[in-house]
């Protein structure tokens, strides 16, 4: 069998360490996601779930403890070679869609593509393609201030997978929609994500929209709970 795609070993994670405003937000994380599965990370506000998908996304680093990816740790190497592996290996999502405002929807999933290395020809053809397969054939050359909310954020999506990454890290990504808009829009980032075989761990307040993930893991006061 092969690596999982991610592992958390015993993450901890201190805010203001030895400070009077000290906060231990991870208190010995372990949690292991396959490829092809799909998490859902619930958890109460402040628990420390942003915390983990940095850690988790490389965006930060733990004070103790490992983050396995893809069987290698990653966890104290440089800036420049965490970079690459988010680059080309980790995709985000969050809240809000975060679009640049001034470029098209397909122009927004070309440039992360762009500077991976891949050519214009290539990337517009899979931006397209993505945009296709969330029902947005025709919004393409819509900016983001052109699209609904619903569909922004289809088009983040869209973004975070154009670099074909190994691990999807949603930091409740329909968490500002309504709630028929949020519903459909998860399924089509269900799809998106059942048509790749990615990791993905995605945060969510919304207990029915975790129920139709693979798994429910709970976070809370910085531990994984039963
Ligand atoms: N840079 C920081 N310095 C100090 N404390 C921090 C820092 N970032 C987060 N915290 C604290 O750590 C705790 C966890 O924060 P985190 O953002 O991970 O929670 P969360 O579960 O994502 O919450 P929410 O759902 O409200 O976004 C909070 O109590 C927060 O105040």
């Amino acid at each position: 069998m092969s690596d999982p795609v991610l592992q958390l070993q015993k993450l901890a994670k201190t805010y203001n360490a030895g400070l009077p405003g000290e906060v231990q937000v991870l208190r010995g994380i372990d949690l292991t996601v396959q490829a092809g599965e799909v998490v859902a990370l619930v958890a109460p506000s402040g628990a420390g779930k942003s915390t983990l998908l940095h850690m988790a996304g490389l965006l930060d680093q733990p004070d103790t403890g490992a983050v396995v990816f893809n069987g290698t740790d990653v966890t104290r190497l440089n800036d420049h070679k965490r970079t690459v592996i988010r680059r080309d290996e980790v995709g985000f999502i969050y809240q809000f869609h975060h679009l640049l405002p001034e470029f098209s929807a397909v122009e927004n999933i070309v440039l992360p593509q762009l500077a991976a290395g891949t050519s214009r020809k290539m990337a517009e053809g899979k931006a397209l393609d993505l945009l296709d397969k969330v029902g947005l054939k025709g919004r393409g050359l819509h900016r983001p201030a052109e699209l609904s909310g619903g569909e922004a954020q289809r088009v983040a999506f869209c973004r975070a997978l154009a670099n074909g990454p190994r691990l999807l890290l949603g930091d409740e990504p329909t968490g500002n929609l309504d709630p028929a808009t949020s519903d459909q829009v998860f399924g089509a980032l269900m799809d998106l994500v059942r048509g790749t075989g990615l990791a993905a761990v995605i945060a969510t307040h919304n207990l029915e929209l975790a129920a139709r993930m693979d798994r429910v893991v709970r976070l809370d006061a910085g531990q994984i709970v039963p």
